[in-house]
């Protein structure tokens, strides 16, 4: 059973909760600390979507999260920090045209944001250390200065970007569940400068949030969504 009652409130358990990371490090960074089900689904929006909707259709779940590295806005998402997403938004589905970017839905199509619960939001923020803001989800990872700057110029309250979350939403979506994005970032969003990465000390990040957020994913009343 994924949920119960208690106390006279409902409660999920961490057996109803699903997280999705991009590759097996990530994974197993997870998994050290987080007893339900993690999965390595792939880099990508795609890939996240694809095997996110798989493994939603094999088990019963109340929660999906995607996890992992990303790139963090400088100076509000420094290095080794966390992040949980209050947006998580599809940063470059849409149109170039002469004017600039044109996101899907200004063309009359589909969706490119995504909000997590505002609560639950909050109380993982305030278990981990974690900031708050928006995480895009990006299919090319940011190389330049010029487009880190774009980037936040459009979305002012960013403070990281990856490759899955909005994917791992849309699958979430699909099966009407909520979803929550965390993040521990591993490199600045800008000049590619891969001297600068620190992947170990982003999944030791990841790591320790999880061990942190077992207890309020676990108390977490999955029909309490502000
Ligand atoms: O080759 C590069 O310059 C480069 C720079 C940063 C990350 C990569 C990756 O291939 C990692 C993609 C993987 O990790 C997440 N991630 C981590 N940092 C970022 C980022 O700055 N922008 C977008 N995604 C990032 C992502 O979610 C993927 O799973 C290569």
């Amino acid at each position: 059973m994924v949920v119960q009652a208690q106390e006279g409130r409902l409660i999920t358990s961490a057996a109803g909760i699903l997280v999705a990371t991009a590759v097996p490090a990530e994974r197993d960074a997870v998994a050290r600390t987080f007893p339900g089900r993690v999965i390595a689904a792939g880099v990508g929006p795609a890939a996240a979507a694809a095997a996110t909707a798989k493994a939603l259709s094999t088990a019963p779940c109340t929660l999906v999260i995607s996890a992992g590295i990303a790139g963090g806005f400088l100076p509000d998402a420094p290095v080794g920090s966390l992040v949980v997403a209050d947006e998580i938004t599809a940063a470059d589905l849409g149109a170039e045209t002469p004017d600039g970017f044109v996101p899907v839905t200004d063309l009359g199509f589909g969706t490119v944001t995504h909000r997590p619960p505002a609560a639950l939001v909050r109380e993982c923020a305030a278990a981990t250390g974690a900031r708050t803001g928006a995480v895009l989800t990006v299919s090319t990872v940011t190389g330049t200065a010029s487009r880190a700057t774009a980037l936040r110029t459009r979305h002012p309250g960013a403070l990281a970007e990856a490759m899955e979350g909005f994917g791992v939403a849309e699958a979430a979506a699909a099966h009407h569940l909520p979803v929550l994005e965390i993040r521990a970032v591993s490199n600045p969003v800008g000049p590619r400068d891969r001297a600068a990465w620190r992947i170990g000390d982003a999944l030791t990040a990841l790591t320790g949030a999880f061990g942190k957020l077992t207890p309020v994913l676990e108390s977490w009343n999955p029909h309490d969504t502000h």
